[in-house]
């Protein structure tokens, strides 16, 4: 679908890494860019958390794209960049702000020798204001953006709402833009700079409840499911225990769970009850639930029609029969032929999820295919390697 357009990706740790994988994904030939020495994603994992040589972090953004190791700092390095970025039709990076700019290669001075680019960027709180400069990462930014305060049990600490979950939307809504900005310029001829910050992806995150509460809506709950949402989420919605597990229980009439869970006192309620009396419901249902097992409601629960779900862990997902006709796992050989499995692309393009064209590569893969490409040979390939300006890991051909 984006055969023929090249990102070039100057992305670490998360935000940006993914958002290249979208497009990468997509069929863009993405170049990810990375210093000699790797990026931090890359070897950012204690021991145990390296899987087949590589890190979590790399095989969980990796997939699709080629790798070149340069540094950016050199006067060569400096000289292969530009060669790389006039050929470029989008350009990403997660830096702190100004760092792209300090090594030559801002939006301004991309744009001057690249007219038509894309030039996109994700930083922590935005590209100016008095925190650009704060080091942006997910808990952070979950802590400052009420997401963390809302979320939990509603007698709890702040939770997080697990891991990485603000990067992830930002690299979505990074892509987005992206994808339009290179849209547009098939019309209008112009590129353009395309910027999210960490932060208004977690404020984005939060778009119902937080819609809510600007315009007068208030919870006396703190945290948990109602603290977040309760405007629009009648008792007994949340997630209860059982005699030995949890259901998520949603957007339930008293006149339906009362026959369900056998509760008679409910039946005569309003459904507006669920608003009026959330507490009491949702107490009473609590007590009802955890008097059985979940398997022993499930039945009723279908029956009745009520939105009901058991709450599951990773281990039941490796399982999960949905999951499995998605697609959502793919179990490859990593790029020293080890097993792994990764994720699969979570969108379908005419009944089909994109494949996974390349696993994550070793740090320079391509650093030699991509040199020779912008019309270096190999005699100055292997001086820039001599040199360290590239590091590459494939033999020279
Ligand atoms: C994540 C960060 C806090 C990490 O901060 P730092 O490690 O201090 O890095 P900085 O971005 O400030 O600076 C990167 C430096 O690397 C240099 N740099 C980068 N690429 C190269 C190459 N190829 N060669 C040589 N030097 C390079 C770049 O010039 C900067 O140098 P100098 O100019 O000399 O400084 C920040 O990058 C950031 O706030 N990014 C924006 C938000 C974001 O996407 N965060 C990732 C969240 S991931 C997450 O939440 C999670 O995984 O959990």
């Amino acid at each position: 679908m984006l055969s023929g357009i090249r990102v070039i990706s100057f992305n670490h740790f998360h935000a940006g890494p993914m958002a290249a994988q979208f497009l990468a994904d997509l069929g863009a030939d993405v170049i990810a860019v990375e210093p000699v020495d790797g990026a931090f994603h890359r070897n950012w994992a204690v021991a145990n958390r390296f899987v087949a040589g590589q890190s979590v972090n790399l095989l969980t953004t990796g997939r699709n794209k080629r790798s070149l190791a340069l540094d950016m700092k050199s006067a060569d390095g400096k000289a292969i960049a530009r060669r790389l970025l006039e050929t470029a039709d989008a350009v990403m990076e997660n830096f702190r702000p100004g760092a792209m700019a300090r090594m030559g290669f801002g939006y301004e001075q991309v744009k001057a020798f690249n007219p038509g680019v894309v030039y996109a960027s994700v930083s922590g709180y935005g590209a100016s204001g008095p925190d650009r400069d704060l080091p942006g990462q997910d808990l952070l930014l979950q802590a400052r953006s009420g997401l963390a305060a809302r979320t939990g049990r509603a007698d709890g600490a702040p939770t997080p709402t697990g891991p990485v979950i603000v990067d992830q939307h930002a690299a979505s809504l990074l892509a987005m833009g992206i994808l339009a900005a290179l849209l547009g310029r098939t019309k209008s001829g112009r590129g353009c700079l395309v910027e999210g910050s960490l932060l208004q992806s977690a404020i984005d995150l939060q778009s119902e409840s937080l819609t809510a509460w600007l315009n007068g809506a208030r919870s006396d709950t703190p945290r948990g499911y109602h603290g977040l949402a309760s405007w629009c989420s009648a008792g007994p919605s949340g997630i209860h225990a059982t005699a030995d597990g949890f259901l998520a229980i949603s957007m339930a009439s008293p006149a339906d769970l009362a026959v369900a869970l056998e509760m008679p006192a409910l039946a005569a309620l309003p459904a507006s009850a669920g608003f009026d009396r959330r507490d009491e419901i949702t107490q009473a249902v609590a007590e009802r639930l955890a008097q059985k097992t979940t398997a022993d409601w499930l039945p009723a629960l279908q029956k009745q029609a009520i939105w009901h779900m058991p709450v599951k862990d990773y281990d039941d997902l490796r399982d999960d029969a949905q999951l499995a006709h998605l697609g959502t796992f793919v179990d490859t050989q990593g790029a020293e032929g080890e097993p792994v499995t990764l994720l699969g692309h979570p969108l379908r393009f005419d009944g089909a999820a994109p494949p996974v064209r390349l696993v994550p590569q070793k740090l320079g893969a391509q650093t030699r295919d991509v040199l020779r490409e912008a019309g270096y040979d190999g005699a100055q390939i292997e001086a820039f390697v001599q040199s360290r300006t590239v590091g590459a890991t494939a033999a020279p051909a």
